[in-house]
């Protein structure tokens, strides 16, 4: 592959230009506080399942890079070659795990615009790919959404199962899951929903990638010349109307033992997997992160990455974190297969890019629905811990759902 980030004009690529660009039915975006990057056509498409899914992943990149051609002038995070990326959760899922690389790159960060143009060997000498040009508002439709595969009975029943296994000592933690769908019409123009995910959210990331598209607020973990870095969620209560009680609601979440216990449980796991791959890793207070629809309690990692991993090998150590999955994570998987009707695909499995240095940035598939087969099936679950009470699961699955269903809406 021959690779060539040239620089383009500032003005002409904040949010609103990127999202134009974007292809309406078939978007692949990459967008966090109005920056990030679009990408076009399909230079090549890599596919990866079962349970060496990132560890195949990692080596097929390395080749890649190897023996790829890069010229890149502008030498930003995203700039020279790049791979969109999404990962099955689970190891048996039916779901393919992707890196894909475009033909076009559109990208604006830190004050800077690119442009990258990747072609295949047999193409080079051939006349380059057009400049991307924006392609007009398609089709809006309001979408309801309905029941899934698991219902709100359904859901509660599954929590209080998982609370009975974790009174008999059967996992410390699980994370439980429901699933709701909407029709969607072949020709609507995924760029609407988006639009609306990156302006209300501004603070997480937006993706979309092979019709999974989102909004997550959680960092599974960043490389960038050797800084690791990874934000962990965990424990969450709805954000109030009156200001005194939402400031009291993340005070108690803050103070709640129920959630600190929750939360200390995937801080130790990524402790745990980062630790052995990282020096000088450090932790902060958990904090309490404020969404438009969610308080979470969070805490963010940083250290200096110790061994030649790339973001892709750390994927493969870090997923899945107690944040989707629980504690221990064999038990909860089991757990998760027995009480979740459902496959989970790429919901909670990690999304991002890569680079050719191996760099790269990956949240963890949350707040997110997959439009694919004329329907969009968005995805949200709880943390269940000991004491946890099905109703209130059910409720914050419900405020998890927010961001999706008020996009489409
Ligand atoms: C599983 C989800 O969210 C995860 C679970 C959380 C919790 O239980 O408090 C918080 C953030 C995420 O780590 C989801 O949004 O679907």
């Amino acid at each position: 592959m021959a690779v060539t980030t040239t620089a383009l004009p500032i003005e002409a690529h904040e949010l609103e230009s990127l999202l134009a660009l974007a292809d309406p039915q078939n978007p692949l975006i990459w967008l966090r506080h109005g920056e990030g990057m679009i990408g076009l056509g399909e230079a090549l498409r890599l596919s990866f399942e079962g349970p060496e899914r990132f560890a195949d992943a990692a080596s097929a990149w390395r080749a890649v890079v190897g023996q790829a051609e890069i010229d890149d002038r502008v030498g930003v995070p995203g700039t020279g070659l790049v791979a969109f990326g999404s990962f099955a959760f689970a190891a048996g899922s039916a779901a393919a795990s992707t890196l894909l690389v475009p033909r076009t790159i559109v990208g604006h960060r830190d004050g800077v615009s690119w442009l990258t143009r990747i072609a295949l060997r047999d193409e080079l000498g051939s006349d380059p790919a057009e400049t991307p040009t924006p392609h007009e508002d398609g089709p809006a439709y309001p979408l309801e959404f309905i029941r899934g595969t698991l219902d709100a009975a359904g859901y509660a029943r599954a929590v209080r199962a998982a609370v009975g296994r974790i009174e008999a000592g059967d996992v410390g933690k699980v994370v439980l899951a429901r699933d709701i769908f909407a029709p969607i019409p072949a020709d609507a123009d995924l760029r609407h929903p988006l639009r609306r995910l990156a302006t209300s959210y501004p603070d997480t990331w937006t993706f979309a990638l092979d019709g999974l598209i989102g909004s997550s607020p959680e960092t599974l973990v960043r490389v960038d010349h050797k800084a690791v870095s990874a934000r962990v969620l965990a424990g969450s209560t709805g954000r109030r109307t009156d200001a005194a009680a939402d400031r009291r609601a993340a005070e108690e979440l803050a103070d709640s033992e129920k959630n600190q216990q929750e939360h200390g449980f995937a801080v130790r796991s990524i402790l745990e997997s980062l630790g052995r791959h990282t020096s000088a890793l450090t932790v902060s207070d958990p904090f309490t992160l404020r969404l438009p629809n969610i308080w979470h309690l969070a805490s963010d990692l940083d250290g200096i990455l110790a061994d030649g991993s790339s973001s892709l090998d750390l994927l493969g150590a870090l997923h899945p974190t107690a944040a989707v999955a629980g504690t221990p994570t064999p038990a909860a998987l089991d757990l998760i297969d027995e009480l979740e009707p459902f496959d989970r695909g790429v919901y909670a499995g990690p999304v991002g890019w890569v680079d050719a240095r191996g760099d790269g940035e990956w949240a963890i598939a949350l707040r997110c629905g997959v439009v694919a087969d004329g329907r969009v099936t968005a995805y949200a679950g709880c943390g269940i811990v000991a004491g946890s009470e099905p109703q209130r699961e059910l409720a914050e699955t419900r405020l998890k759902f927010r961001p999706i269903v008020d996009a489409f809406a």
